[in-house]
């Protein structure tokens, strides 16, 4: 099968006053069709970069110096800013950590998924509504028809979250990026929301890129992890092997500082 997504050599820097700070530096992966890569490191080390230079969503003092991002074989950096506009929430979408800024808080939720429809694909304003509401039901937001007329503040945390993936999904894209979709939730909504991607993944076939600073994350929903150190993949593979014999240095004091943060009896049963 032909992947969906393949990196090669890909370095994106920023300049900035003395010099430049090169943040993803020569970093390659594969994500198959339906495959879910997480990309894990600590803050700072280019995982958000890798994702935003997929879709060409960085900033003005950033520069993709080399490399290839190829999408179903094309690669999105021969591409002209209209083509971009074209692929971005329709065939790659990317859900960010903080739902409540993404939203417009002045739109009723329903609105902003219709809106959203019906920019991507020619639709009518009914039809978009229908799919609004698929969208909703799709990522299990209870009592999704009366939950379309809601400002994004007077939903939860994790249903606003679940919102932002309707949103990422309405148009049926074939990759998801998920960048810390869940850090700035508590414990037991994250789990649901990891769970909700996981099934997204199984029910669709959207493949996905999570990035994450957890290895938790990526234990539960993920089937290869790539390990970022300072720009650049130290260490790559199917999760198993990464989690039970982590070979490089910086893996292995990542995952030991995970076990470290689990309660007493969560280590026990995983040992
Ligand atoms: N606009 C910018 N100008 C200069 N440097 C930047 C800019 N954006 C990001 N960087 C730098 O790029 C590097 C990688 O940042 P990136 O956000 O990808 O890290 P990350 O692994 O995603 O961490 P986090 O989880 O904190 O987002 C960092 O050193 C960061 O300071």
């Amino acid at each position: 099968m032909n992947p969906v997504l393949e990196v090669a050599g890909l370095h994106t820097e920023f300049a900035v006053e003395h010099g430049t700070v090169k943040a993803v530096d020569g970093v390659d992966f594969t994500i198959e069709q339906g495959g879910i890569l997480g990309m894990v490191g600590e803050s700072g080390s280019g995982k958000s970069v890798t994702g935003l230079s997929i879709l060409r969503l960085l900033a003005r003092n950033a520069r993709i110096a080399e490399g290839k991002i190829l999408f179903h074989g094309e690669d999105l950096l021969t591409k002209s800013d209209r083509e971009m506009r074209e692929i971005r929430g329709r065939r790659i979408s990317m859900v960010f950590q903080n739902a409540m800024t993404a939203l417009d808080p002045f739109f009723r939720v329903g609105d902003q998924l219709v809106e959203v429809i019906r920019l991507h694909q020619r639709v009518g304003r009914r039809e978009a509504r229908l799919k609004a509401l698929e969208a909703m039901e799709l990522v299990r937001i209870p009592d999704a028809a009366r939950r379309m007329s809601s400002y994004p503040h007077q939903l939860s945390g994790g249903q606003r979250q679940r919102v932002m993936i309707a949103l990422a999904l309405a148009c049926g894209p074939d990759l998801l990026i998920a960048d810390e979709p869940t850090t700035a939730l508590d414990a037991t909504v994250q789990k649901q929301i990891i769970d909700l991607l996981a099934e997204v993944n199984r029910e669709l076939g959207t493949a996905i890129l999570m990035i994450t600073h957890d290895f938790g994350v990526v234990a539960r929903l993920c089937r290869t992890v790539a390990v970022m150190y300072a720009g650049k993949i130290v260490e790559s593979g199917s999760v198993r092997k990464v989690l039970e014999t982590p070979e490089h240095p910086y893996t292995q004091r990542l995952l030991g500082s995970v076990l470290r943060l689990r309660p007493p009896e969560v280590r026990r049963v995983s040992a």
